[in-house]
This record gives structure tokens, sequence and C-alpha cells, in this order.
């Protein structure tokens, strides 16, 4: 398309035709009904069973509540954690020396309990923040190495130290009974109480997985880069999941504890920790009901293995099976129902997702014009991999509104560029600033916090996601829902409702250039944004992208290697080869210039 096909831009921000359909969330009661039902299942539970398998049931609970916890770490945000018992032993630890060593139960009666298991969750999410700390460094087998130290650690020191009722030989007091039972400290009671705590930590757990938090643990799973590319914090989002984690791992250890009245190093040894770890993993216990489903195993396996007096180290077999099973498939029970139930819709035709950006209205916009304000300006960029010099001496200026093209041929140095810009590469030299602020010393969050976003050739866009929960953390915090909205239609994008599994890859890239504009940079980087497309997508898009920076205030940086799509939508570029700029200028005289046509594609095909 040529600048002479153009016709007048549309600035008016109207609902386009073809929008996604109007937001909806989820229904508000579901989680509470599902909780009042257990409450009440719980219930009915609790004066059904006899004593002994009370005691079980209350095991099942305690041991999906350790999973619960891990499987915020390993399920979803994607490190690996051996230590889990570890933090649920500080929790009991603490619980433990408080209720026999201290005044707290006669200060607070029946209530001690419950201040007793805060306190010593909080402690063992200090020991999550410490453990923490080298994720942000390590990942797969070092990582599990160090925590697995970790958990050998804390193993030696219990047995030397030991449970503080062990000192005095006091026994730890349950808490407050529940009003009518007749056992007010009883198994019966303390089952209620334990089914009580976990209907609760789920329901915080369901809210944090879908709060911003949640978005971000994910995110980070799928890739650091993109993630910090949105403007979170990648080392806060681990930290907080191993705190989280440690956290609901401490209330499982009080738990733990209450239910024996006594305590013992046994219960949280590094084998067992091992044991829950590969359970979370086959069992995918980031999931909630899978995480319960994984408590009754955990109990389960070794109570049949005693009915039927086999010894109880073959319930280390079976884990280990279960283990092999899920690393080398790679996936959980949890993961694989969900894919056969989708597959299943898929097959009925249930909601196939597609982009509708080929039947949209053109919008018409022409190709926008710069305006005199500079927005970015990049001054002797070089950047050094050893001997191979990748950037050297870059100058360029980008101006408000504007589209600027990045063009070159293969190893110009196109995604070095972007990379050093956005905060990848921090030890590149020279100087960037965008609207008069310095961004060299800025880590990637902090630059696409100042106004500079990018979206990647690779797809960064996880699938364990609704289009919405991304498009909402790709915004951050102060995001318009309702620009959200519009910006997603305006690209022919699914709505917000629509999982991001259902969705192909192109589409998906389609949507986190949607979000990334509704986030309200001042200037998006987009890196072959249209790589993938089909060539009816390539011309609606470069129609779409035309009229973003006058429509939504975004300037746009593209690095594109189809000329044509760069002809349609940038009014200056920018040629880099060798990691030089070869040529800058208008769009017209830089595709007409000999030594580009030399360099970057050969006389023939741009003539043509
Ligand atoms: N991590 C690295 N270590 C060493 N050399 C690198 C590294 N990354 C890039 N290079 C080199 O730097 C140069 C520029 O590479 P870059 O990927 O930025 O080019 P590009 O223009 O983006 O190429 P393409 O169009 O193929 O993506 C190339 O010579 C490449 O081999």
């Amino acid at each position: 398309m040529s600048l002479a096909d153009t016709t007048a831009a549309t600035s008016s921000r109207q609902p386009d035709a073809g929008s996604p359909a109007p937001r909806r969330h989820g229904p508000w009661w579901f989680p509470w009904a599902v909780a009042l039902g257990v409450t009440v299942l719980a219930t009915g539970l609790a004066f059904a069973l006899p004593d002994y398998w009370l005691l079980i049931a209350t095991s099942v609970l305690v041991a999906m509540m350790s999973l619960l916890g891990l499987g915020i770490v390993t399920g979803t945000a994607g490190m690996i954690a051996l230590c889990q018992l570890s933090f649920a032993a500080v929790g009991g630890w603490v619980m433990d020396l408080l209720m026999t060593q201290t005044a707290l139960p006669e200060l607070l009666g029946g209530a001690a309990f419950v201040v007793a298991m805060l306190v010593g969750a909080t402690a063992a999410s200090l020991l999550g923040l410490i453990v923490g700390l080298p994720a942000l460094r390590l990942r797969g087998v070092n990582l599990a190495v160090v925590t697995l130290g970790v958990a050998a650690a804390l193993d030696m020191t219990l047995q030397k130290v030991s449970f503080p009722d062990q000192w005095t030989n006091e026994r730890v007091q349950r808490p407050f009974g529940i009003p009518g039972a007749e056992d007010l400290s009883g198994n019966r009671s303390y089952f209620l109480f334990v089914a009580g705590v976990v209907i609760i930590v789920a329901l915080g757990v369901f809210y944090l997985q879908r709060s911003r938090w949640g978005a971000g643990w994910r995110m980070v799973a799928f890739s650091e880069r993109g993630t910090a590319s949105t403007g979170t914090s990648v080392t806060s989002a681990k930290l907080s999941a191993f705190m989280v984690s440690a956290f609901i791992g401490g209330i499982a250890g009080s738990l733990m504890v209450g239910q024996i009245t006594t305590a013992n190093y046994i219960t949280f040894q590094t084998l067992n920790s091992l044991g829950l770890y590969v359970l979370s993993m086959a069992v995918g216990a980031h999931l909630i009901e899978m995480a319960f489903f994984g408590g009754i195993l955990f109990v389960l396996i070794p109570e049949i293995l005693k009915q039927f007096n086999i010894p109880l180290e073959w319930a280390s077999i079976i884990y280990a099976v279960l283990g092999i099973q899920a690393l080398t498939t790679k996936s959980s029970m949890g993961n694989d129902l969900r894919r056969m139930i989708l597959a299943w819709q898929r097959k009925r035709g249930l909601n196939s997702i597609e982009s509708t950006l080929v039947s949209l209205e053109p919008v018409g916009a022409p190709v926008p014009a710069a305006s005199d304000n500079v927005l970015l300006e990049v001054k002797d960029l070089r950047v050094e991999f050893g001997a191979v010099v990748a950037l050297s001496d870059v100058t360029m200026q980008l101006h408000e509104g504007e589209i600027l093209g990045l063009i070159g041929p293969n190893g110009a140095g196109k995604s070095t560029f972007v990379d050093s810009l956005t905060g990848f590469l921090p030890h590149h030299t020279g100087s960037v600033t965008l609207d008069g602020v310095e961004l060299d010393s800025l880590a990637p969050h902090k630059i696409a916090r100042a106004g500079l976003r990018r979206t990647f050739q690779q797809d960064r866009v996880p699938s364990t996601m609704t289009v919405g929960a991304y498009a909402r953390f790709v915004g951050g915090k102060e995001v318009d829902e309702d620009l959200i909205d519009e910006v997603l239609a305006f690209f022919g994008c699914p709505g917000t409702q629509a999982p991001l599994q259902m969705v192909d890859v192109g589409t998906r890239r389609l949507i986190e250039v949607a979000a990334n504009i509704a986030a309200g940079p001042k200037l998006l980087l987009l890196d072959e944004p249209a790589a993938g497309l089909s060539h009816e997508e390539h011309v609606a898009f470069a129609d779409r992208l035309r009229a973003v920076p006058e429509r939504f205030g975004v300037s746009l940086l593209i690095i594109e290697h189809d000329l044509d799509l760069v002809r349609s939508v940038c009014s200056n570029l920018v040629v880099l080869n060798f990691g030089q700029v070869l040529a800058t200028g208008r769009q017209e005289d830089v595709l007409a210039n000999p030594e580009v046509l030399k360099a970057y594609m050969g006389e023939t095909e741009m003539v043509s």
C-alpha cells in the first residue's frame, strides 16, 4: 500500500465493529459456594467418621496444605523447592515454643494456638525469603541442590536442637473447640478446625492466583524477560512466591504439631520433602482441587501399604514412579485433565477463538507524521560480546507521534539494539534518554515503568491465563479496563474472558501488542510484530498500526524484515549494517539509497 492509498485518520475512540463480547467476570459467588459445600461436607464427615479415620482425614488436610504452598513455587512460578517441610518445621517449631515455653496459652486461652500458628508461619516465610534469594540467580538443578541443602541442614539442626515441647515434656494445647461438640479439644473438633483453616487458605490461594501477584508468578514461570518488560520486578515475583509458599508451609507445620500435640524431627525429614515435591509435580498442586487429591495420595499410599502389611519404604518407590512420569512427560495429572477437557471442547466446536483482524473495517489512517519533540534519543551506543562488536556508535532519534522503522540484514544488530534500550544488556556504553529521562542505569522493569515497552519475536504470552488477566497484568495497576477492551477490539483480538490456551500463537502476538498499547507507554518497540501473520492479516495489521500514535498516544519503533509493512506504516527509517547506522531519514529516501540497496536486500528486490 502506498501513501496515496491512505485516507484521513479517524482519531475518535469509538468501539469497532467486531468488538469482543462485553467483559464478564466469573460469578463472584462460585468460590464461596464451593467453600460452603466443603464446610458442610467436612462437618458431616466430622460426625460420621470414626476416630481413627478422623485422624487420617486430618492428615489429608494437612498434607493438602503443604501441597497448596508448594504448588505456588513449583506449579505456578515454575521453580524448584525441595524443602517445603523445612518451612513446615520452622512454623511447627515456633508454634511449639510459644505454646509450651511461654505464657501465651494462659494469656490468650484457646486463641493462643491461632496466634502461635500465624507467628510460626511468618517465621517460615522469612526462611522462604532467604531460600528465595538464590532463586534470583539459579534455576533447575542448581536451585534443586540449594533447596535440598537447606532441607538437609535444617534436618540436622532439628536433630540436635529438638522441638521445645521435648525440653520440658509439655504438650501443645489444641485450639478452642467447636461449640456443641462433646470433645472440645479432641479429634473431631480439631478436624473441623483444620478444615476451616484449609478452606480459608484455599480461598486465599484462589484469590492470590488471580491477583497481580499470581499473574506475576505465572509470567515469571513462562518468561523472566517477558515479566520484566511489563514493568514487574522478577525479583519481587520470585521472592513473593517463595514467601507465600513458605507461609502456607509454616501453617501446615503448626497444624501437624497440633495434631499430635508434640513434635518430632522425623515428620519433617528431607526425604518427606522430596516425596511432597514429586507428588506436587505429579498431580499439579498449583490447582487447588489437585492439591487436595495429592493430599489424599500422600496419606493414603502409606495407609494402604500398612493395611496390606507391605513395608512403608515401598511408598518411596511409588513416589519415584510418579515423579519419573511427571518429569519425563513434563506434565501433571491436573494439566492432562484440563488438556483433555479442552480437546473435547474443541472436538465439539466449542470455544475455538480466532482473531477478527481481517474482517475489521479499515481505519485508513495515513502514515503518521513526526512532531518536533524528540522522544527517544540514543547517542554513541556500543555493545561488545567479547571480540564481536554488535553495535558501534549508534546514534539516532525518534520523535513523538512517529512510527520509526529499524531495518537491516540478519546479524546487523537490531535485536541487540532493542535489548540494550530495554535494559537487558546493561553493559553497553553510550546513552539512551526517553522524554528527557536517562534510562542507561535502570533495570528492565524500571525502564518499562518509565514508559519504554517492548514486545518480543518469540511468544512471551503465557497460555495459563485469560486474555483479560494477561492484559491487566501487562497494563499495570492503574490500567483502564475500558481501554483494554477498546484496544483488544481495535486489533480484532478475542475478548477478555478467552483463555489464552484456546488462542493460536499469531493471535497471541496481536494480544501482546494490544496489551502493551493499553499499558499506555510513551514508546513501544515492536520486534518483528508481523511474523506469523497471513498476508491479509499483514494488511489489516498495518492499517491498525498507522492509527496507533494518534488514537492511543503511543509512538512506535518497529523492527521488521517485512519491507511491505515498513513501507506501509513507517514515516522514517534507520538502517543498521554490521552494528552501525548505514542510513537514516525519510522512508522513501532511505529505501532508494544505493548503499542500503546493496547492503540490505539486493537491488532487484528493492527496486521491484
Ligand atoms: N549473546 C551473544 N554473544 C555473542 N555474540 C552475539 C550475541 N548476541 C548477538 N551476537 C552477535 O551480535 C551481532 C548482532 O546480532 P543481532 O542478533 O543483534 O542481529 P539482528 O540484526 O537482530 O539479526 P536477526 O535479524 O537475524 O535477528 C551478530 O554478529 C551476532 O552474532
